[in-house]
């Protein structure tokens, strides 16, 4: 039994075969990589797996259980979480309290302790606040805790997003397109703490366009092009496959046509 099963997973929007009949599977501490060209499926098998959409085929499987089409808040609760391509940060809160909301998220808590201030929901807050400091520590802001998140840069906050994801103590870590906007030196920030998340145990599946990030991190790739599987494997022998070449050099050559 695989951490996270994907098997056969379809959907389509009108007409369009968005993603049709996909499947592969992503054991602990695995990097798996999700590329394709522009248009590939990517971000709709992704919002599938991550209970965003309801696959119209196909089922997922976390630790066995079937989990398809289940809200993100459950999946959350099972042990599956996921970042966003467009960040989703309170950019007026401080890097601390964004890092906290991540804890917030996993008690659907008592809130007439809250408001009443009880000393239950003091200790909640406490433990809330050393975990998202030891998980700010562990992707490198620590230093930055009581700055406004607004004010951090990029790869800053692509960080900071991660460690709220992990706030949930996941065995899955989703993460769409983990390194888009950021510079040279913050890719690389952020390949070394998918590794190090990842060598902690944690299952992560990951849709990435930086070709060279997928192909340095990745232990496994899965090929979509026209929302079907093309190709899977280790880094090296999916970028010498002839259909993968063949999918991404066809997309060019329709970008020079353009
Ligand atoms: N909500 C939707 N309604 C209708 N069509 C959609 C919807 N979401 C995606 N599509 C279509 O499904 C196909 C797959 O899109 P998707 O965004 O999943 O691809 P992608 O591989 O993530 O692309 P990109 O690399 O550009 O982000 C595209 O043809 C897209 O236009």
């Amino acid at each position: 039994m695989s951490l996270l099963q994907i098997e056969r997973l379809g959907i389509a929007f009108g007409g369009l075969r968005a993603v049709h009949d996909v499947s592969f599977s992503v054991e602990p501490g695995e990097i798996v990589s999700v590329i394709g060209p522009n248009g590939a499926g990517k971000t709709t098998l992704f919002n599938m797996i991550s209970g965003v959409y309801r696959p119209g085929s196909g089922k997922v499987r976390l630790k066995g259980e079937d989990v398809t089409g289940m809200e993100p808040f459950r999946l959350a609760a099972r042990g599956m979480s996921r970042t966003f391509q467009n960040l989703q940060i309170f950019q007026n809160m401080t890097v601390l309290e964004n890092a906290m909301a991540g804890f917030h998220l996993q008690e659907r808590g008592p809130v007439l302790a809250d408001l009443l201030n009880l000393p239950s929901s003091r200790k909640r807050i406490r433990m809330a606040e050393e975990g998202a400091r030891a998980l700010l520590a562990r992707v490198g802001l620590e230093r930055a805790a009581d700055r406004e998140a607004g004010n951090l840069s990029y790869g800053s906050l692509k960080r900071l997003e991660i460690a709220r994801a992990l706030a949930m103590n996941p065995a899955v870590l989703l993460l769409d397109e983990p390194a888009a906007g950021c510079n040279a030196v913050e890719t690389e920030e952020i390949d070394h703490l998918i590794a190090e998340v990842a060598t902690s145990g944690v299952a992560i599946l990951l849709v990435e366009h930086d070709m060279k990030m997928v192909m340095r991190i990745s232990n496994h790739v899965v090929v979509l092009d026209h929302g079907e599987k093309i190709a899977e494997g280790p880094p090296e022998a999916v970028s010498r496959n002839p259909a993968v070449i063949a999918a991404y050099l066809g997309t060019e050559a329709a970008d020079a046509d353009r």
